[in-house]
């Protein structure tokens, strides 16, 4: 059967626990909210496709448990993956203060990733308590760009998905081109050892 896609990615949204990553992934996937909190156990997954300038894109998304006891086989959720997106609450700063350390998570587990900061629950300016300013000087530090979201509201979400989305195929296509340098194809390779084997007969 032919495939009905032309790239398939896989994206891992974490972050610390309550933030909202499994109500970005149903507004994404279901365009759906639901204020009832049911905890992630391990890891969960949705597929969408998309397109992105022409081309139909997969995507495989994977919504992390962000309870510590949760997370016993965290290395096994980054195996493979093309973008992570990491998510804190506006209304809480110590998630914002651990994106530091979900940072160095993905550091130690990924060589090549896109990544993207979301400040989620932007619909409660009463309680938010992390400002735009703060995560944007934050994120420029750490080359990510930034979204502040909301779940329940619709607001940002679908930008952000694309954002990131974008990113990785941008990325997949400067790796093909630099392989395809670095790497002559087989066309190429025969041409040169042709050439390799009547220059070595020359020197006989
Ligand atoms: N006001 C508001 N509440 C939200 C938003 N996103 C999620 N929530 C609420 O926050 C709570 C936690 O949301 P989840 O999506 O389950 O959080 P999580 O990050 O997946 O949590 P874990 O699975 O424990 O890691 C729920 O009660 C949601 O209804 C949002 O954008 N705005």
């Amino acid at each position: 059967m032919a495939k009905d896609y032309d790239h398939l990615f896989k994206l891992l949204i974490i972050g610390d626990s309550g933030v909202g990553k499994s109500s970005l992934l149903i507004r994404f996937s279901d365009n759906v909210f639901s204020h009832n909190y049911i905890t992630t156990i391990g890891v969960d997954f949705k597929i969408k496709t998309l397109e992105v300038n022409g081309q139909r894109v997969k995507l495989q998304i994977w919504d992390t448990a962000g309870q510590e006891r949760f997370r016993t086989i965290t290395s096994t959720y980054y195996r493979g993956t093309h973008g992570v997106i990491i998510v804190y609450d506006v209304t809480n700063g110590q998630t914002f203060a651990n994106v530091k350390r979900w940072l160095l998570e993905i550091d130690q587990n990924c060589d090549s990733v896109c990544k993207v900061l979301v400040g989620n629950k932007n619909d409660m300016p009463e309680r938010k308590v992390v400002e735009t300013e703060d995560a944007e000087r934050f994120a420029r530090q750490m080359k990510v760009p930034l979204f502040e979201t909301s779940a329940k509201d619709n607001k940002n979400v679908e930008d952000m998905f694309m954002c990131i989305t974008r990113n990785v195929l941008r990325m997949k296509l400067e790796q093909k081109t630099r392989q395809s340098v670095a790497e002559p194809s087989d066309k190429h390779k025969i041409n040169l050892r042709d050439a390799q084997q009547k220059k070595n007969k020359c020197c006989r």
